[in-house]
């Protein structure tokens, strides 16, 4: 599903991944775990290339991203999904039309304003039965900045899940809820990934969310891999391995 070999990305003197190699295969779900500033959402926006990698090289499906046009690269892009740390929803949008959202990449603005406003029955059907799978089907027409932050993640999980994506890139996805919220958004994410077959890869702070939930973990440190097994194989002195030299 995606393949990254000796990748290289730099700002300015700030070298934030390091000859960096990663597969991942069809269907697999990973966390990704590690010390802050250990480039956890710059690996995960370089595969959603926002970020371009100054050497090295990115494949997503067997296809080599800088070989790309810009029309294949937009196309590809429709079949990943990222939800960022801020989630990048419309606040003052109505929750049904920020799902919407995920299958608006390719159109123009007015076909976008057109589809949010009149969005066909059966594809209001669909973001219901989406929105029913991730808990929250009374909430379709309310504004999206009424919801709460753990209402607001699975919003932008039912996006992810309406755009149809093969790979879901997910950045802290349960950073702003209490715990009983964030094992539930967890087993929500990853039981829906795992029904629709699609590849999940996730930064999490937390290991034993990362262990629960999760059959992989790779763990990063200032830019590169120090780990990347079972997640049952993931010891304590991996743990140690991983925080410890943030101190220095
Ligand atoms: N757009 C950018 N411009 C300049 N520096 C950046 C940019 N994005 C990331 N960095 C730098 O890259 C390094 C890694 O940051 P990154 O956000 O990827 O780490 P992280 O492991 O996700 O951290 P956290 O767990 O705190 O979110 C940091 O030194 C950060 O300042």
């Amino acid at each position: 599903m995606l393949n990254l070999y000796d990748a290289n990305l730099s700002f300015g003197s700030t070298h934030v991944l390091r000859d960096l190699s990663l597969e991942i295969a069809r269907g697999e779900k990973v966390a990704l775990i590690g010390p802050s500033g250990s480039g956890k959402s710059s690996l995960l926006k370089t595969i959603a290339s926002e970020y371009l990698l100054d050497s090295g090289s990115l494949s997503i499906q067997q296809q080599s991203i800088s070989s790309l046009s810009n029309k294949a690269l937009k196309e590809l892009r429709c079949s990943i999904a990222y939800i960022p740390q801020d989630l990048a929803l419309v606040e003052n949008l109505k929750v049904h039309q920020n799902v919407l959202l995920g299958k608006v990449g390719s159109q123009k603005l007015l076909q976008t304003l057109l589809y949010l406003s009149f969005a066909p029955k059966a594809e209001l059907q669909s973001v219901l039965d989406i929105l029913s799978e991730v808990g929250i089907p009374e909430k379709i027409f309310h504004r999206t900045d009424s919801l709460s932050g753990g209402q607001q993640q699975r919003v932008a999980i039912a996006r992810a899940l309406y755009q149809k994506a093969s790979l879901i890139l997910a950045d802290e996805p349960v950073s702003a809820v209490d715990p009983s919220r964030a094992h539930s958004l967890l087993e929500c994410l990853t039981s829906l990934a795992e029904k629709n077959k699609v590849t999940l890869l996730c930064s999490l702070h937390n290991l034993d969310y990362a262990k629960t939930f999760f059959p992989r973990i790779i763990g990063m440190r200032e830019g590169n891999i120090i780990f990347d097994g079972k997640s049952e194989d993931f010891s304590e002195k991996d743990f140690a391995q991983l925080y410890s030299l943030d101190h220095g």
